[in-house]
């Protein structure tokens, strides 16, 4: 294994302002303090109920958001200063798609003009030698070079992640930070985008940082898998730990929570779910400290760390 990136105890704590004096009054502590890492060509989940923190940390790793204390190391160097990350490039090598194509993909320029920025910012390419390399992404994401004359509402929503997808990869990056990227798709085209998604991280190496909400929608997706909840991890490690060996109380609501096509078993699904509320109103005391917080996570396999208690034994995350 390779480690592409390792994120070190990362905070990143909004100020609440207030008052007649705008003064800062608190913080949202959006991201509290989480480590993990992410391998070269491979895909890393991170999971949570709206709120929890993912976008923060996603957007804090490309340098969208400041971070308040930790590290984010890349080919050795801390790239959560601005300067470091100008020095290296390193916007070139690490880029974002986000779940709302249509916000995300200027309406007044044309596919070509939204495709060739990034472009533009890292290579000095020559006008036909830049229009090849459009028509080459546009070919690598499955629409025509028609495509590039057109404005992002002239395609569907599907069409629109896919156009997303060519401008992230149009710098040949090795880290994509997918937030959410199909969850404003229909279920039909949700399987599209991520097969998608799988066939040009199998060609072109590409890590990805997968953002979601759905256990359901990260299961084909990724090798390992971070739960959180309130700015904190709750549990982490590989797709095996977190579906067939759930610890967290947190964990196994989400998991009860993925959607079922399943209608013959429709009845014992529901009661299976309304059994795990009932645990998790139970027993939610005992997982979190006495402001709400999850307990820091201790080591309970080789790749397999739970929030518990601070009495329980183990390194922490
Ligand atoms: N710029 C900001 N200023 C203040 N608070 C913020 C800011 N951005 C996010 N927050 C707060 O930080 C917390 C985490 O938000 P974040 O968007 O990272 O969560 P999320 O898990 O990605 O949820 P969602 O899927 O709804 O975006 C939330 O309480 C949110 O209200």
């Amino acid at each position: 294994m390779s480690v592409l990136i390792e994120i070190k105890d990362l905070k990143v704590h909004y100020p609440i302002r207030s008052g007649f004096w705008n003064r800062v009054t608190d913080h949202v502590y959006a991201a509290d303090g989480v480590s993990f890492e992410i391998e070269a060509g491979k895909t890393y989940g991170l999971v949570g109920e709206s709120g929890s923190g993912k976008s923060t940390i996603g957007k804090a790793i490309v340098g969208l958001e400041k971070v308040t204390s930790g590290q984010i190391l890349y080919k050795g160097q801390d790239v959560s200063k601005a300067s470091v990350r100008r020095h290296m490039k390193y916007n070139k090598d690490v880029q974002m798609i986000f779940q709302d194509s249509l916000s995300s993909l200027n309406p007044k320029k044309t596919i070509y003009e939204i495709i060739a920025e990034p472009i533009r910012n890292f290579e000095n390419l020559d006008k036909s030698a830049e229009k090849q390399r459009i028509i080459e992404l546009l070919e690598i994401v499955g629409l025509s070079s028609n495509a590039m004359y057109q404005y992002p509402h002239q395609f569907s929503g599907g069409q629109r992640q896919r156009i997303g997808i060519a401008r992230a990869i149009s710098t040949n990056p090795k880290l994509i930070i997918a937030d959410e990227p199909v969850s404003a798709l229909d279920l039909s085209i949700q399987a599209q985008v991520l097969n998608f998604m799988k066939k040009i991280q199998r060609e072109l190496g590409i890590s990805f940082l997968f953002i979601s909400h759905d256990l359901g929608v990260v299961r084909h997706m990724t090798e390992n898998i971070a739960i959180m909840h309130l700015g904190r991890f709750v549990e982490l490690g590989t797709r095996e730990d977190i579906y067939n060996n759930p610890q967290h109380i947190y964990t196994k609501r989400l998991l009860s929570a993925i959607p079922q096509i399943d209608i013959a078993n429709r009845d014992a699904n529901k009661a299976q779910r309304a059994a795990i509320e009932a645990q998790y109103q139970a027993e939610r005391q005992n997982f979190y400290d006495a402001d709400g917080l999850a307990y820091p996570m201790h080591k309970i396999t080789a790749s397999h760390w739970v929030s518990t208690p601070p009495t329980e034994k183990g390194a922490t995350k």
